[in-house]
């Protein structure tokens, strides 16, 4: 927490002119050769939709299966395994200096706890050159790094301020499938959101370009959080009543947190604040919310997460937002049940009875 808080201001008041920013004309013109970090679902969708629209997109994936699958099948046997893949989109197990040569984009879909890790691989690979997308939506236990700090306590401010972070309401799923999307891609460097914005950018695959990269990630992270109890409620039997109390508490949540660090409160009636906090608390398609609602049912937690077989950033995130919110000083009813529910193992009925006992409180000052 904090380096990106303490250094915002500095760069985002004058994106253009500001000693990051390289506008003399070729951002961007060579953005056809792309390498994506993670071959789950989402840097599998994300690959795909770049192979598409004629980019040479290469994928790195741990497994030899994977990328076995890839290359022969154009099929990920992993993740999205019903999916035929664009066959402009080759896998690879290697991560070496002639493979970052090869190209100007990387974008990193590793769950955030393992960000890190990676980032600490590729290091030595990377330049202000590439132009560096990342799509996760968490924050780090221990550290309390949102994606971006941990980007440049790891990279560096040159190369963390160039880069991009892309959210917003986005199954991995859908997007796939060329179902309609839109997101929001922000950088504290305006011309590097415009180019990502120019990357992605499709007919059914929209982009909104945004400078508040924290109130991105915040609003990313938590609503993850937020799909958790979502689930949990809809699990305990509560109604569409309830469903939408909890989505516009948690809105106010999320924005009295976001606000506290920095962030425009208008992001967080954007893509990636409201937009990706209604779609993830309605809807089974999304891990986090199966997880809450499975627990709302009786299950326990372990159970939940070994059969789910994807990533749920929620559960990760949940003691570091509880942290958070006890660091900055902020009010957080959801966010304090739903660690009461993961980390102190009570029932949902029991969480949500203490929930339906607090003193009434004023809408707008809550
Ligand atoms: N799936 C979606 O619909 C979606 C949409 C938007 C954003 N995201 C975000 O994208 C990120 C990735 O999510 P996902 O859905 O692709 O997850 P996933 O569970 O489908 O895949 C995770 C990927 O990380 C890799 N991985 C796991 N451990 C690793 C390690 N130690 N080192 C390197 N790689 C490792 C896995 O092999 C896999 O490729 C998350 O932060 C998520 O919030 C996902
Ligand atoms: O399946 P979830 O809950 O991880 O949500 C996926 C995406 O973040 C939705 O935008």
């Amino acid at each position: 927490m904090g380096i990106l808080q303490s250094k915002s201001i500095e760069v985002s008041e004058d994106t253009e002119s500001n000693s990051f920013a390289k506008d003399d004309g070729s951002e961007g013109k060579e953005d056809k050769s792309i390498l994506v970090l993670g071959a789950g679902n989402f840097g599998t969708c994300l690959a795909d939709h770049l192979a598409s629209l004629g980019n040479e997109v290469t994928i790195w994936a741990r497994s030899q299966e994977v990328v076995d699958g890839i290359n022969l099948q154009h099929k990920n046997v992993k993740y999205l395994s019903h999916v035929l893949l664009s066959e402009n989109l080759k896998a690879t197990t290697v991560l070496n200096q002639e493979v970052f040569d090869a190209v100007t984009v990387v974008i990193c879909a590793i769950p955030s706890q393992l960000m890190r890790t990676i980032l600490e691989r590729v290091k030595p690979f990377l330049t202000t050159r590439h132009l560096l997308i990342f799509v996760n939506k968490g924050i780090e236990k221990g550290t309390l790094s949102f994606p971006h700090d941990i980007v440049v306590s790891e990279l560096g401010e040159e190369i963390g301020y160039n880069a991009t972070f892309l959210s917003g309401p986005s199954f991995a799923a859908e997007v796939v499938e060329r179902k309609h999307t839109c997101v929001t891609a922000a950088s504290l460097v305006h011309i590097r959101a415009l180019r990502t914005q120019k990357l992605f950018h499709a007919p059914h695959f929209r982009v909104y370009d945004a400078t508040d990269v924290i109130g991105v990630e915040v609003a990313g992270a938590l609503k993850n959080v937020m799909a958790l109890a979502s689930g949990c409620s809809s699990g305990i039997g509560l109604q569409l009543n309830a469903r939408a109390a909890l989505i516009t508490r948690a809105l106010a949540e999320i924005t009295r947190i976001g606000v506290k660090l920095g962030a425009n409160p208008l992001t967080f009636a954007g893509l990636s604040g409201v937009g990706d906090l209604f779609l993830t608390c309605t809807s089974e398609k999304s891990r986090n919310f199966t997880v809450g609602y499975r627990l709302g049912k009786g299950e326990k937690l372990d159970d939940v997460i070994r059969t789910l077989g994807s990533v749920a950033e929620g559960v990760e995130t949940v003691p570091a937002a509880y942290e958070l919110c006890r660091k900055l000083g902020v009010d957080s009813p959801i966010i304090d049940a739903v660690h009461a529910v993961l980390m102190k193992g009570l029932t949902v009925d029991e969480v949500f009875k203490n929930v339906t006992h607090r003193s009434p409180k004023s809408e707008l000052t809550h």
